[in-house]
């Protein structure tokens, strides 16, 4: 028999890019349509360094929300901080007490979308700031790529767990890490297998799509994220490791809207908005190898287990009918093409 409908406890999103402005105000409803609470990237442009300015971020938030007629307390940001060459270990102090920073996110400078003022040299400069963080108890998020130009694109990852993941946690073997938006079967490798706190995020469009994806009958921009797609081999190893209830594997979609003429462009934006659809993408997954069963703890169980945080209290159902992207959406002035637009998935969030 196959199943028609799926009720699982309410899921979290452990890796999304809210943006702000318009931006913001343009996709922060659909998240919370699907989602009960969101680790929300600090990488807006200034970045959000202090826990002053995340504060002020997470306002900005919860006004957009109330704007869009999200019913209060329905959907709760928790807040991260941008690491810098310059951040102060006092700063994580700060962060801690404030009850709202949940995070530190570690870009390394150059690696990805606003990432330029990111950290040049981890334990050469950060040294004394994951010090903090490992006593505190406040994780680092990674954005895994190593950053050196003569580097393969493709093996940035791979070259980022020798060079900058195995040192960082020899050094700080009790900090909580979080390699994020994982793509390659060394880092599903890699975790499943360290010793000590660390987990993994995975997004919908590495458990769904190869590197093919992007050349698939000519070029599309609206595949192209960073840690870019890789090879099948490597698609296969992430649903394995997803699918398998591995507590150190969770939802994080890095859901990042750019406007459409910033995709479709001669140097076209990293990022697939994927916070429209997250959840139906995801059952897409589980469903292709007949792992449904495996969802809820992917989604709802692994990520909070690993904060430290409460589960959620309610529940989100998926009924088997199908769901047609959309073409595109508003955004501000703009527009924006969510991930596979036009294309039909087989399951949506019920309403
Ligand atoms: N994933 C992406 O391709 N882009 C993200 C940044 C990031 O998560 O690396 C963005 O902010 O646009
Ligand atoms: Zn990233
Ligand atoms: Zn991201």
């Amino acid at each position: 028999m196959t199943l028609s409908t799926l009720t699982i406890t309410r899921p979290d999103d452990w890796h999304l890019h809210l943006r702000d402005g318009e931006a913001l105000a343009a996709v922060a409803a659909h998240s919370a349509r699907q989602f009960a609470r969101a680790i929300i990237m600090p990488n807006l442009k200034p970045p959000v360094t202090t826990t002053a300015q995340a504060l002020a971020y997470r306002e900005r938030i919860l006004a957009a929300l109330q704007q869009a007629g999200v019913a209060a307390g329905s959907f709760t940001p928790l807040m991260t901080l941008y690491l810098t060459d310059n951040t102060a270990p006092e700063e994580i102090a700060r962060a801690r007490e404030s009850g709202a920073v949940q995070a530190v996110k570690l870009y390394p400078a150059g690696a990805t979308t606003n990432s330029d003022a990111g950290v040049t040299d981890l334990l050469g400069r950060c040294a004394k700031v994951l010090e903090a963080m490992e006593k505190a108890g406040m994780p680092l998020l990674t954005h895994g790529e190593a950053t050196d130009p003569a580097i393969d694109v493709f093996d940035r990852e791979k070259v980022f767990i020798d060079r900058v993941m195995i040192p960082l946690r020899r050094s700080f073997p009790a900090l909580k890490v979080v390699f994020e938006h994982i793509t390659t079967a060394d880092a599903a490798q890699y975790v499943r297998d360290a010793e000590g706190p660390i987990g993994a995020t995975l997004t919908p469009q590495h458990l769904l799509y190869n590197r093919n994806a992007l050349f698939q009958g000519g070029m599309r921009p609206h595949w192209y994220c960073l840690p870019v797609l890789k090879r099948e081999t490597h698609r296969q190893a992430l649903v394995e490791v997803a699918t398998s209830g591995n507590p150190r594997f969770f939802l994080g979609t890095d859901s990042a809207p750019h406007a459409r003429g910033l995709k479709e462009h001669a140097c076209g934006c990293a990022g697939c908005f994927t916070g429209l659809h997250a959840m139906e993408l995801y059952a897409k997954a589980f469903d292709d190898v007949g792992r449904l069963d495996a969802l809820e703890g992917f989604a709802s169980f692994h990520g909070p287990d690993f904060y430290g945080l409460p589960r959620n209290a309610g529940t989100l159902t998926l009924v088997r009918e199908p769901l047609r992207i959309p073409d595109e959406l508003p955004f501000g002035q703009q527009t924006i093409v969510p991930l596979a637009a036009g294309e039909t998935l087989p399951w949506r969030v019920s309403t």
